[in-house]
């Protein structure tokens, strides 16, 4: 107020403080129903605590653990419209800064690697509000990481005899001959030297799948990424048959081999595609001896860790780790924090490690974008040891790099002052680490980019780079073209269950017409419709709740004899949380047939997929029904026909991510249905995460809160979130 008197002594404040106006912050999110019943109990049992907790810590508690429940590790203040796009007077990010700094119930580590205060549950960390248990599982597995990664391999400790690098590059000479069989397209230390320096061969692409064999002989954390049918598992398979003659090289006994994945499905994919590239080794002339001690047989990551009853605990765990010499574990995107945790917990001390995965689908269900956060790490790696071709990690085995010794490579990556777990300044107020001592990231990371896969009836390689790439005028040019094989675009269709009725219908009455189930369930993978949302019209759940009624109105047995019986011959279940009891996981898909008495069972595959396990109905774990899922709970499966049904209008669900990952679950036929509005929205959007792994690993800044893919040579396949949309939301999926 200009020209009045002030009162030095006057309490400031005129105009409402920020403390007050954001005094009904818990109330104004409750009004608006963006906090479940949950979130807000959190509020409350803090409040009834401390009569006194500000407001905003109190949202921010409900916030960061609705922020779990829709994927996110913590919740970041100063973008509160990413989780809640209701009109909410936000307060701003340093009055939220300011209360959660003052608040007895926010813990602030000294460091990114250290453990936070036990009784404080939310810690305040790099500009993310976590609930205490999600940071201490980044903590966890950012330690675990770098444990396996720091270890030098079996062969390589010291007093081991370091590889001879002279012939083929990060290859020891006397695996030299197996490796250029393995590898064929890799020129021979003789045809290299018959090509002149600037020769074709520098142009000549580079043979990522061989780097990635070549790494894994002098590291123990590595990252094999790709999208469909680029050979990661013939990679992987290569790979493993050079490390069983590593070790009979050096006089030991076969590594002990674990293949996992995050669902069954996956596993026994993995397990198959492994299997068909062990048969295919003979040919090259590889010994059938070493081929022998491959595993054939993959398993889910809950039955490898051991689950126990009613308990979130595995019987492996740091003090009784995986009895594994070298565990490998596909689908590495849908593994979340506290799996990856736990499982990087129970890798034995100088075993190796190898995730595997597509960096361009979706972030797994629950809680994490993990491998985004170690993709992110792990290019920094790169960018950081720039001088350094030894330690420019994921280059530094190359065909063509310089030759290196992997040995002294890894051992610079653990002596390295500048890569010592120094106390980042300042982490603890939440400000930024300096690059300098933020630790660096000890794996090694290759990227596949060539498709090997030819599928005579679906060519969809172009459109998933388009749809991965955001480029949605190519992707919509693609699809209305109709020249890509075995890819259909019904556009502006937002019901195919009316348009396509009888085609679809043949397909589920036909699961009802044998008794084997087995067979049923391998029949039932023959086609799926997938959806982006849950709820609403073109949501898995009404979609299934049609179905069953159309089933209902057939002849062919199939269907509810009413639509009050829920469970009836040839239906297909999705079961919808993780029970240990019945070693039933988010995900597994099962189908109700009768049995030989006439009772009607639920069967799921098993161990053994020759043999599913029988359940009765009425004892399972939560469930829906399958005939139509999400494209998030389709993660890691296949289907030979996929009709990819989008909502009719935008969803803040959908992102370029999930597009893809849906497209990319077919194997002969794609069916996409939706309009182009909805799918050009879709592709300008990332499925980002808040996550802080990223930076906890050593990557920069900007990978501080979002982390994003990234990958090696500059093959990134895009990346940058767009800030002004919002996260996928957990109700949808
Ligand atoms: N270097 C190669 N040369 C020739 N064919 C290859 C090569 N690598 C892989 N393939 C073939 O490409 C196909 C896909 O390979 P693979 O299953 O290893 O890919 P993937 O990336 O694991 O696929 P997905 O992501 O679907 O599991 C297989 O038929 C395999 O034999």
């Amino acid at each position: 107020m200009e020209g009045q008197p002030t009162d030095p002594t006057a309490a400031p404040a005129a105009a409402p403080s920020q403390a007050a106006r954001v005094a009904g912050l818990l109330q104004q999110l409750t009004r608006a129903g963006a906090l479940r019943t949950l979130d807000h109990a959190l509020a409350q049992s803090l409040r009834r605590l401390d009569p006194d907790t500000p407001d905003a810590v109190l949202a921010a508690a409900a916030l960061a653990l609705l922020a779990v429940a829709s994927g996110h590790a913590g919740f970041d203040p100063s973008e509160p419209q990413r989780l809640v796009d209701a009109a909410v007077d936000w307060p701003t990010p340093d009055a939220w800064r300011d209360a959660l700094q003052a608040s007895r119930w926010v813990a602030m580590p000294d460091a990114g690697d250290a453990a936070s205060a036990a009784d404080a549950p939310l810690v305040y960390e790099h500009g993310l509000v976590y609930l205490r248990r999600y940071r201490e599982y980044e903590r966890r597995l950012a330690d675990g990481l770098r444990r396996i990664g720091r270890a030098l391999p079996a062969g390589l400790a010291h007093g081991g005899e370091c590889p001879d690098v002279a012939s083929t590059p990060g290859v020891p000479a006397g695996l030299a001959p197996l490796f250029a069989r393995l590898f064929p397209a890799v020129p021979s230390p003789a045809e290299r030297e018959k090509v002149p320096p600037t020769g074709a061969d520098e142009r000549a692409p580079v043979d990522h799948q061989s780097r990635a064999a070549a790494a894994a002989l002098g590291h123990n954390l590595l990252l094999v990424t790709g999208g469909p049918g680029t050979g990661k598992t013939t990679t992987i398979t290569r790979m493993l048959v050079l490390l069983v003659a590593q070790a009979r090289e050096a006089g030991k006994a076969a590594p002990r081999i674990a293949l996992a994945a995050p669902t069954g499905r996956a596993a026994e994919r993995m397990a198959e595609s492994v299997r068909t590239a062990v048969k295919a080794l003979p040919a090259l002339g590889v010994e059938p001896a070493l081929c022998a001690q491959l595993p054939t047989t993959g398993t889910t990551l809950h039955r490898l860790l051991g689950t126990i009853p009613d308990s979130p605990r595995f019987r492996h765990h740091a003090d009784n780790p995986l009895p594994f010499d070298v565990v490998v574990v596909d689908e590495a995107s849908m593994i979340d924090l506290p799996l990856m945790a736990k499982l990087v917990e129970a890798v034995p001390d100088g075993a190796r490690l190898v995730l595997v995965g597509d960096p361009d689908q979706l972030p797994s269900v629950e809680a994490g974008d993990v491998l985004a956060g170690i993709l992110s790490a792990a290019r920094s790696a790169t960018d950081d040891a720039a001088p350094d071709p030894a330690a420019a990690a994921p280059v530094a085995i190359s065909a063509a790099a310089a030759p290196v010794d992997v040995a002294a490579a890894a051992a610079r990556a653990d002596t390295s002052p500048a890569r010592g777990r120094g106390r980042a300044e300042g982490a603890g107020d939440g400000a930024l680490p300096s690059a300098a001592t933020a630790p660096n990231f000890p794996a090694r990371h290759i990227h596949l980019t060539r498709g090997y896969r030819q599928s005579a009836s679906l060519d969809l390689a172009p459109l998933a780079a388009a749809v991965r790439e955001g480029d949605s005028a190519t992707a919509l040019s693609l699809l209305r073209s109709g020249e890509l094989s075995g890819v259909h675009f019904h556009e502006g269709d937002t019901n195919p269950l009316q348009s396509h009725r009888d085609h679809l219908l043949e397909h589920w009455t036909a699961l009802a017409d044998g008794n084997d189930p087995a067979e049923a369930l391998a029949r039932a993978a023959r086609l799926r419709i997938l959806t982006a949302v849950r709820e609403g019209p073109q949501g898995a759940r009404g979609l299934n709740a049609r179905i069953e009624d159309l089933l209902a109105g057939t002849r062919r047995g199939a269907g509810p004899a009413s639509t009050a019986s829920r469970y009836f011959h040839g239906r297909l279940l999705l079961v919808t949380e993780n029970s240990y009891r019945h070693r039933l996981f988010n995900g597994d898909i099962g189908i109700c047939l009768r049995d030989d008495g006439g009772s009607l069972m639920a069967w799921f595959p098993g161990d053994d997929p020759h043999n599913p396990r029988p359940f009765h109905p009425a004892a399972l774990p939560a469930h829906d029904s399958a005939f139509a899922m999400t494209v998030h709970k389709a993660q890691g499966s296949e289907f030979d026909a996929v009709w990819l049904v989008l909502p009719e209008r935008f969803n803040r669900v959908l992102s370029r991510e999930l597009v893809y990952t849906g497209m990319t679950r077919a194997r002969s036929v794609l069916h996409v249905a939706g309009s182009a509005d909805v799918i050009t929205e879709a592709l300008a959007r990332h499925a980002g995460r808040w996550s802080g792994l990223g930076w906890r690993l050593g990557a920069g800044a900007d990978a501080s809160v979002h982390d994003t893919p990234a990958t090696v040579d500059g093959t990134m396949q895009g990346s940058l979130l767009i800030r002004s949309g919002s996260p996928a939301s957990g109700t949808n999926r």
